[in-house]
């Protein structure tokens, strides 16, 4: 049997799921849907009708109509029309790539469609529907046309189908046991898979505790680590990276995985300057992050770090230069072009590079993982660190959580529990130890105890409570009483406040930050043996800004070092919010929020541009040195007078350099293309970041969107104050019983060898 073929490459036919413009197949007669008498669509009209329908009501988007036309009209082309069944799937593994899945999971799908698809959306269908039309949707779920079909028929239909084959065959669609996969993420998640595998099979120097490298390590370590703890997790997972090719180090906020990486470089340094073999030779080494803000913040941190190393007790002749502290993002890493996904950097051109650290790595996309992958050399180290229980992702896949799934009990087999032990000295408690383990799990770390937080801390027992499910009346009543120091639930004694007093008290909080509502009025907190100033609002960055005494004479120093102030000072305060859309999403509460300050004499005007606006970039402008993700504040500068006229004030936005100089870049605002006000932010945008104090919205009607790991992200990018302020109470606890699973078959190819 033939089978569909693209023309050149595999992306053509998979479709830029970036471009809702891609499909150029015909739209055919839209006949009435209807279902036969076991349930199925009768006819491939009707099928195509049905999605047209889904799509008119917003359930699925154009791209993913368009994929099932493409495929009923490439099959057609070879004389082999598909069964309705297979264009019905096609759309829905497009809807579910669209939500963050690597494919579909056939057997879900079979079990409770409504919620694999999340269909009918829990937002009200377009307004424009008519009543008949909604109606009719509202008979034709997705559950109901699959309720009597079964993964046998699912797969007779789809292994039937000119579009589908095992992979070996280019093919749009992929069918792999019960999973279907667009093929271009078929192929990511196989190039993930073989690349991590082909690292963990590369025999490790280090195998033989006995050796020279391994005896050297073993004495880095003793010098980085000196804890009294009975079982040192740093230590332990410095170790366990060393070892291997490819590692994962993974925990919570505050548990050092930047003091982790820090020793490890510093003790594979030390492992190479001792190697005979390398000639003093040491590791060339690169940092990187997905956003320009997770790279920042890298570099903040990183800095002070590496100087306080104890490098003149380490092997090997360690150097500062030795070990990296700038921190580039991935996409530059890679070399990112314009108007293409492809790399500088792949194959036949990979990084000069022989370890390779990503911090942030939840962040990091399928797409953007593989592209790794095929960049580093194929000896290359590769280590992951992140939080495996924030959010995923915004592209498809979730890789750092699947790839940690098992990492709560390690899974360690006795032959490296053995090794652990002999290197660090400490033994590893048994109920760390598995005979069973699988490959992958002997290269996760996690990391277990928080050194940021204090151990009375509300943050991190609130975020602890939120990740294990432990939200009891206990821990609501300790946040509604504001009994933590550090946390307060602004309005927790009202289980279904008034929708516009709770918006104005949004509005009033932006502005003050709310102290008083504290313990203690935020007073007298000491951290890190240093008094912590209460808790504040957007009111705090904008005094910054009006309080200087600058004039168009002073030097540019002068400007930068203030912009670096107001810049730190609005990173003391944010909102974040779960949803983009509606009151009480990012579009509305900035509207709102900036309306707010405007009535407060604190900014000139609540739109357009004006001193004070602080702006988001939403997508890489590689001329101006701007990443997704940075943020400018805009200022009025008084530059521009030319030495006739009266001095002429001008708006310039001011982001920070991105380096670890604390620079300041000065842009002009009609050169800024992609970004928006951001006195509010999308939980998903805030990753990566930190906030003095974080105040966590939430809107009064669940939606699929509010899950677990989206309220324990909001919680842990509060760095010293919390606070949350709810449309309805019960929303926040119904939101920390529902949970992201993304369907991919990562973790299951690396358990499969
Ligand atoms: N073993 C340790 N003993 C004492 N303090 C430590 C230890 N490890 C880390 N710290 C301190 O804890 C704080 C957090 O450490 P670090 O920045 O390495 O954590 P992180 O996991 O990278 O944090 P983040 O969640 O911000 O990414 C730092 O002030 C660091 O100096």
């Amino acid at each position: 049997m033939s089978r569909i073929r693209t023309h050149n490459t595999e992306n053509q036919i998979a479709l830029d799921l970036g471009d809702d413009t891609a499909t150029t197949a015909p739209a055919p007669d839209p006949g009435t849907p209807a279902v036969d008498n076991s349930g199925l669509l009768a006819s491939l009209a009707q099928t195509d009708a049905l999605l047209q329908q889904w799509q008119q009501a917003q359930w699925l988007r154009p791209l993913d109509v368009g994929f099932a036309r493409l495929i009923r009209a490439l099959s057609e082309e070879q004389g082999e029309p598909p069964q309705p069944l297979v264009l019905l799937l096609a759309a829905l593994v497009s809807h579910q790539v669209g939500r963050g899945h690597v494919c579909i999971d056939l057997t879900s799908l079979l079990a409770d469609a409504g919620s694999t698809l999340s269909l009918p959306p829990e937002e009200p269908a377009r307004p424009s529907l008519s009543d008949a039309d909604a109606a009719e949707l509202s008979q034709l779920k997705p559950g109901d046309l699959l309720s009597r079909t079964t993964l046998a028929d699912c797969q007779a239909a789809l292994t039937g189908s000119l579009a589908v084959s095992d992979g070996s065959l280019t093919s749009p669609l992929v069918l792999n046991g019960s999973r279907l996969y667009l093929r271009r993420f078929w192929r990511y998640e196989q190039r993930i898979a073989d690349g991590i595998r082909q690292r963990l099979a590369l025999p490790s120097p280090l195998a033989d505790p006995e050796s020279a490298p391994a005896r050297t390590l073993s004495h880095a370590l003793d010098q980085l680590f000196n804890s009294s703890e009975s079982v040192d997790y740093q230590k332990l997972a410095c170790a366990l990276a060393a070892r291997n090719r490819f590692a994962v180090i993974t925990g919570g906020p505050g548990t050092g995985k930047t003091t982790t990486v820090v020793n490890l470089l510093a003790a594979l340094q030390a492992v190479a300057g001792q190697d005979p073999a390398r000639a003093g030779r040491k590791y060339r080494i690169r940092l990187a992050a997905p956003t320009g803000k997770a790279a920042a913040r890298l570099n903040e941190s990183i800095g002070g770090a590496v100087s306080r190393l104890p490098l003149s007790d380490l092997p090997g002749s360690v150097q500062l230069a030795d070990i990296p502290t700038k921190v580039t993002t991935l996409h530059r890493l890679l070399g990112s072009r314009p108007d293409t996904r492809k790399f500088r950097h792949h194959r036949d051109n990979p990084l000069l590079v022989d370890i390779l650290v990503i911090d942030e790595a939840s962040m990091v996309d399928v797409d953007l993982m593989a592209s790794v992958f095929d960049a580093l050399p194929a000896n290359a180290q590769l280590i992951l660190l992140g939080d495996k229980d924030q959010l995923a992702s915004v592209d498809a896949g979730a890789v750092l959580g699947e790839l940690c799934q098992r990492a709560l009990k390690a899974h360690y087999t006795p032959t490296t529990a053995q090794w652990l032990a002999a290197i660090t000295g400490d033994p590893v408690p048994d109920s760390l130890v598995d005979p069973d383990g699988q490959a992958m799990d002997q290269a996760v770390a996690m990391l277990r105890k928080s050194y940021r937080f204090q151990q009375d801390s509300g943050i991190r027992a609130l975020a602890e409570a939120v990740n294990t499910n432990a939200l009891d009346s206990a821990m609501l009543r300790q946040i509604r009483q504001a009994e933590f120091d550090d946390v307060i639930w602004l309005n927790g004694h009202t289980p279904r406040p008034d929708p516009e007093q709770t918006l104005q008290q949004i509005c009033q909080h932006a502005i003050t930050g709310t102290p008083d509502a504290f313990r203690n009025a935020g007073q007298g907190r000491v951290v890190n043996n240093e008094p912590l100033a209460p808790p504040v609002g957007y009111r705090h960055y904008l005094e910054q800004m009006n309080n200087h005494d600058l004039t168009s004479g002073s030097p540019r120093e002068h400007w930068d070092a203030l912009a670096a102030r107001v810049l730190a000072a609005f990173n003391d305060f944010h909102i974040l919010c779960a949803l983009r859309k509606g009151p009480w999403g990012v579009e509305g509460l900035n509207d709102r929020v900036a309306r707010q300050l405007l009535a407060q004499k604190l900014i000139p005007r609540a739109d357009g541009w004006y001193p004070g606006r602080p702006v988001l970039v939403t997508g890489n402008d590689y001329n101006l040195g701007l990443m997704n993700g940075d943020i400018g504040i805009t200022f009025s500068l008084p530059w521009d007078k030319t030495a006739t006229d009266e001095p002429k004030d001008t708006l310039r936005v001011a982001f920070p350099s991105g380096d670890s100089t604390g620079g300041i870049r000065w842009i002009s605002p009609s050169r800024l293309q992609q970004l928006e006000t951001v006195y509010a932010m999308t939980v998903h945008k805030s990753q990566g970041s930190e906030f003095n104090h974080t105040c966590l919205v939430l809107p009064d009607r669940l939606s699929p969107v509010l899950t677990k790991e989206l309220v324990y992200t909001g919680i842990t990018r509060a760095k010293n104050w919390f606070s949350l302020i709810t449309g309805d109470a019960q929303v926040f606890r119904d939101s920390v019983g529902q949970q992201v699973v993304r369907a991919s078959g990562l973790a299951l190819r690396l358990g499969e060898h």
